[in-house]
């Protein structure tokens, strides 16, 4: 009798894992008890190969399952366009994962992982923030070109020896980041170097299975969570203590009398003080502040950062390419210093950086949205609050859009004068409501890293031959270390 209810038990639950949860869903691959599809998503290599083979067996929508919970994949460019685009506000979520936020934030705080009013303020009040400073003007240029100056000054000091250009750019996209929060560089190279490592190890174990089942299985409790995800607070202490300085710092400092604010953190601190006035006392808290600090930091360091050494390594596995963009600096810029008044007339350079951005597919997995009503996709209707996720990565990699996806060729960007033409589906930045808050500062960096380093110099292999163009397996992808040789193109 006994092993009889034991027989039905477990063959309920089986009907009920492998049919009866999944029916009304787009169709997808056999999800595993507890884990669902996470095996396939989290091994080797990143997930854009499991998303690529799934894409060909289901179509360009299908279910996977992120432990208990299902996630609805959309792939291609038109499907995106119709949902993220189209039907914008039904696709404007995140999802939220609250134990995250507790055991990192604190609670739901911040831009990136927040819906509602405290996105809609915060998204508002830093794209403000961002546009006083200067993101795409002056300013801006102006910090971003001290730190192509320092990278200079640096790699003279090294001429003829090996350096790792990641590196230099690591610190200078950090400087740049820091003096808009914070309104000063990093002093000296180590606390950066403290606070990168963190970062690094942020974004290693967001990529790991063991993280995400952490997070994704509804029924593991918060302090089971804390104890299979120590690395989490480990990133918070270290990352949060520095932002409390440099908070603090702030507030001993700040003249409330003045209208103008040198960065961001004072902006912050002068409407707080207003609201506060007015009886609000949580929308502009201390806690939201440091965990805006943090989603700066977090979505704005290896973005950049990784792009520009993907770009430089693919610039030294296609050394075509890299002298064409060279020929047309010479011809249109010489010795001088390129700035943001050049963009428009250098087609091939704004080619390279496209491509370098559609190859480097920063983010293979996306950041997963959630529906805000009931949808209907491919005659299903998915339940309001369920996850989707919104494939660029698949979109940037698609053959029937990017002939030979694999190979990097900047001309696709270009038409047979060699203007440079649009092509809507290069979207690295992402698409819909929530796409990139730092899309105008980070094409800035872009430009003016890119254009000024290959102005000035030639870029060889190192003694370790051309760099791989396999991925380091995290969150945000990177390319493997590689060493390279840096040669001035103007005697100075
Ligand atoms: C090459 C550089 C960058 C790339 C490829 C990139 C890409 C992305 C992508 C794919 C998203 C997800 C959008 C979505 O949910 O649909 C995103 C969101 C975001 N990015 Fe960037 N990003 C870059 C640089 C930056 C910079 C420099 C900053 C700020 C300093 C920044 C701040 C943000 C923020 C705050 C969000 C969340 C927006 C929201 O949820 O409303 N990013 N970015």
């Amino acid at each position: 009798m006994i092993f009889f209810l034991l027989l039905t038990a477990f063959v309920l639950y089986l009907f009920n894992e492998f049919y009866w949860k999944r029916r009304g869903l787009p169709p997808g691959p056999i999800p595993l008890p507890i884990i669902g599809n996470m095996i396939e998503l989290f091994s080797y290599p990143p997930p854009t190969a499991a998303y690529d083979a799934w894409t060909k067996k289901f179509g360009k929508i299908y279910t996977v399952w992120m432990g208990t919970d299902p996630a609805v994949i959309i792939t291609g460019y038109k499907e995106l366009k119709d949902t993220f685009v189209n039907d914008g506000h039904s696709y404007l979520d995140k999802m939220i994962y609250s134990k995250l936020n507790t055991s990192l934030r604190g609670g739901d705080y911040g831009v990136i992982d927040t819906n509602g009013n405290t996105w809609k303020e915060h998204r508002k009040f830093a794209l403000h923030t961002l546009r006083d400073f200067g993101m795409g003007k002056e300013a801006m240029e102006a910090s971003i070109q001290l730190e192509v100056d320092k990278i200079d000054e640096e790699l003279k000091k090294v001429e003829g020896k090996e350096v790792n250009i990641q590196e230099h750019f690591d610190l200078a996209i950090g400087n740049i980041i820091n003096q808009f929060l914070f309104g000063n560089r990093f002093k000296d190279s180590s606390k950066f170097n403290e606070l990168k490592k963190l970062l690094d190890l942020f974004f290693e174990v967001q990529g790991s299975l063991r993280v995400y089942f952490a997070y994704t299985v509804d029924f593991l409790p918060q302090w089971m969570v804390e104890l299979l995800t120590p690395d989490v607070s480990r990133v918070r202490d270290g990352i949060y203590q520095f932002f409390d300085e440099q908070i603090e710092e702030h507030r001993q400092e700040i003249d409330f009398e003045t209208s103008d604010s040198k960065d961001y953190v004072e902006t912050f601190m002068k409407e707080q003080k207003k609201r506060e006035a007015e009886g609000d006392f949580a929308s502009f808290s201390n806690e939201q502040l440091k965990n805006m600090c943090f989603d700066m930091w977090v979505a704005g360091m290896h973005t950049t950062t990784n792009t520009m050494g993907f770009l430089t390594a693919f610039a030294l596995n296609n050394m075509d390419a890299q002298r064409k963009m060279q020929k047309e600096l010479t011809e249109v810029i010489g010795d001088r210093v390129v700035t943001m008044k050049d963009k428009l007339n250098l087609p091939y350079t704004n080619a390279f950086i496209n491509e370098a951005q559609r190859c480097a597919n920063l983010v293979p997995m996306n950041l997963p949205h959630a529906v805000t009503r009931d949808v209907q996709l491919l005659g299903c209707t998915i339940p309001k609050g369920t996850t989707v996720i919104h494939q660029i990565s698949s979109v940037m990699s698609d053959p029937e859009i990017f002939e030979e996806p694999e190979r990097f060729v900047p001309e696709r960007y270009l038409d047979e004068s060699g203007n440079l033409k649009k092509i809507e589906e290069l979207v690295p930045f992402s698409i819909g409501k929530r796409v990139c808050l730092g899309e105008g500062l980070a094409r800035m960096e872009l430009f003016l890293f890119t254009a000024n380093s290959f102005n000035r110099y030639e870029f060889n292999c190192g003694s370790n031959g051309v760099p791989s163009l396999e991925r380091t397996f995290a969150f945000i992808a990177k390319a493997q270390d590689y060493t390279c040789q840096v040669k001035p193109r103007y005697s100075s």
